[in-house]
């Protein structure tokens, strides 16, 4: 199908708008009247622009207050439309959207808007253009879908038809499955928006928060399943009213734009497989079975600090890789590498970031398949050299300039421990008694989470928690948990700069992984046995022991023996979570041991202010001003 994209859903000029558009992979846009005002260039010039990137306009609006008027408004409201069909001739495009009317003078009636558009139908054929009618939610008479279908209906007239918005209709719980009903070929254009739950005024939530398909709360797959029922094979297109995509990148914008795009078309042809989709084939998305590695990039020189880290955190060099200088850091059921190659991606990583976490392994199903999807969701396929003998092991590249890699060897002679590595140790590590990764955080600026998340949820078959607010003492940050089977993630968002996670940002350049979290079975011996190891646990103030203890009911020998060990605890519904923090590296970086016990689902994120606050105070020399 062809897509296509609202030029407001961008920053920037509109050359700047259309080269992001276009590298993007759109087919066309929607020129929205103001762009076009505001641009330099005449209605000719800017067509020709539009066509020289590769692109069609689909789509000329808004245009507003037409139907319902009393004289002279409406012979003034025709004018105006003659004025715009000569400009889409010279723009080149055929459709106009007209959206319901809110103006004060509009009477409502169905036979005289239809009418209307009857009339505006004949205006429009002796430019060769058509018209497409759509329910703002927020429209004085019309407001939903039903009736404006109902006013073109009666209209009657080849050159009119409706245009649906998935914002105006599900945005107002009206319900999708009547769409079903009304003819393909009636449609004339179909705009796509997501939003997240807000309860708010229909259209300021309409004109600032709209996101990308995939992005919000809204049933977008069910609306486009209902679309494609009808026979509707017109363009797809993003309309995408939001403050914080209007300054962000316009090509990062546009490129999840279009990822979203084939995301929700994908999403419907698979729970609804009758349905005709012009879409490529690619393989489902997958479950992830577990975090096979977590790769460090670092440098010869450098690797002390993170390897006295791990090594206090029970974890012991088991190997080394067959032709690179990458060791192989093992405890219980978690490999670790660290990688100190001089030259390639690892060494580019360490460069732009300092000792980061370049590269993160997942064990699926399939992972051709998964590399397959990956691509086919615009995920840029990441090239390797491998020496003979080495696995050939799929990759992407991930959010914040990572990696992602897919492994599937069952465990065994052909895994990529026994073919890539030279195990030095045969035997188990039990380490600390680490069992598992049990969830990574990374850390990114505040608009990079939605675009984050994006990618996440379209290449993996995983699920985002409701986004929670972490309070750190210097501003607010934003925490959306995903998880796909076996891998869970924490992405937080930093709008503060003095944050832990602002600031972490800054030091490392970019988006990256700031803390890994490992899972055990039995967090008080996991304690002790890391105590042995000097483990630098982060000390949690006494307040803390007093509060949780009154909050949960606690049996204060449980919470003594938590006082003791700086272990922190939450419960939710279905279970109990324990943590236990270590303190940040100089660089910002730390990690996590926690326990979940019964079905706890969260990650501790009542506990994170105190563990932030007690983080700022160890990263502090004692008795030194805060800045
Ligand atoms: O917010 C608006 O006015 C507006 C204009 C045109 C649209 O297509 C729309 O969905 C909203
Ligand atoms: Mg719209």
């Amino acid at each position: 199908m062809k897509t296509s994209i609202a030029t407001v859903s961008l920053s920037g000029t509109l050359s700047e708008k259309l080269a992001a558009i276009a590298a993007a992979g759109f087919d066309g846009i929607e020129i929205f009247e103001q762009d076009f005002i505001a641009s330099d260039h005449s209605p000719a010039e800017v067509g020709r622009m539009v066509r020289d990137h590769g692109l069609e306009i689909t789509l000329f609006q808004p245009f507003r207050d037409f139907e319902g008027l009393p004289d002279p408004h409406r012979s003034r409201a025709f004018a105006r439309a003659a004025r715009k069909f000569e400009l889409m001739n010279q723009l080149g495009t055929d459709l106009m959207l007209v959206c319901s009317s809110v103006h004060p003078a509009a009477m409502g009636g169905i036979d005289r808007m239809a009418q209307d558009f009857r009339d505006l139908g004949d205006l429009a054929a002796q430019y060769g253009v058509r018209v497409g009618f759509e329910a703002l939610c927020w429209g004085r008479f019309v407001s939903d879908h039903r009736d404006a279908w109902e006013v073109v209906r009666r209209a009657g007239h080849d050159n009119v038809g409706l245009i649906l918005d998935s914002f105006h209709t599900l945005g107002r719980k009206i319900d999708p499955g009547s769409i079903r009903t009304i003819p393909g070929d009636r449609i004339f254009f179909v705009q796509l928006a997501d939003a997240p739950a807000i309860d708010m005024d229909l259209l300021y939530w309409s004109r600032h928060f709209r996101n990308m398909p995939g992005e919000g709360d809204l049933d977008v797959t069910g609306f486009m399943r209902a679309v494609l029922a009808t026979g509707y094979a017109g363009p797809l297109s993003l309309e995408i009213f939001n403050d914080q995509f209007r300054s962000g990148l316009p090509r990062l914008v546009a490129q999840d734009g279009h990822r979203s795009l084939i995301g929700v078309m994908d999403r419907a042809r698979r729970s609804e497989p009758a349905l005709a989709v012009d879409l490529p084939k690619f393989p489902a998305p997958q479950a992830v079975d577990r975090i096979e590695f977590i790769e460090f990039a670092s440098s010869e020189g450098e690797t002390t600090g993170i390897e006295t880290l791990l090594r206090q955190t029970g974890f012991r060099p088991a190997g080394t890789h067959v032709s690179k200088p990458v060791t192989l850091w093992r405890q219980g059921g978690v490999n670790l590498l660290v990688n100190t190659d001089s030259i390639g991606f690892a060494h580019t990583s360490y460069v732009a970031h300092g000792t980061t976490v370049s590269e993160i392994g997942l064990h699926v199903p399939d992972a051709d398949a998964a590399f397959q999807r990956g691509t086919a969701l615009l995920a840029r396929p990441h090239a390797q050299d491998i020496g003979a003998g080495e696995l050939a092991i799929p990759a992407i590249r991930g959010i914040g300039g990572s990696v992602i890699r897919f492994l599937d060897q069952p465990d065994g002679p052909g895994d990529i421990w026994h073919v890539d590595f030279r195990l030095s140790d045969p035997e188990a590590i039990r380490g600390a008694g680490l069992t598992g990764i049990d969830h990574f955080a990374q850390t990114m600026a505040y608009d990079e989470m939605l675009s984050a998340s994006l990618y996440y949820t379209e290449v993996l078959d995983a699920q985002k928690s409701p986004m929670v607010d972490v309070i750190d003492p210097d501003g607010l940050v934003r925490s959306q948990a995903i998880r796909s089977g076996g891998m869970r993630v924490t992405l937080n968002g930093a709008e503060a700069r003095r944050t832990l996670a602002g600031r972490f940002i800054e030091e490392s350049l970019g988006a990256s992984v700031q803390h890994i979290a490992f899972a055990t079975d039995d967090i008080f011996a996991t304690a002790e046995a890391l105590a042995a190891c000097d483990f630098p646990a982060l000390r949690i103030g006494e307040n803390y022991y007093a509060d949780v203890e009154a909050r949960f009911g606690l049996d204060p020998a449980l919470t003594q023996r938590m006082r003791r060990a700086n272990i922190l605890y939450d419960e939710d519904a279905g279970g109990q979570f324990f943590q236990l923090y270590s303190q940040p590296r100089p660089d910002g970086c730390f990690f996590e041991i926690v326990q979940r016990q019964g079905d706890y689902q969260g990650y501790g994120a009542p506990n994170a202010p105190f563990r932030i606050a007690a983080q700022k105070r160890s990263g502090r020399p004692a008795g030194m001003p805060r800045h």
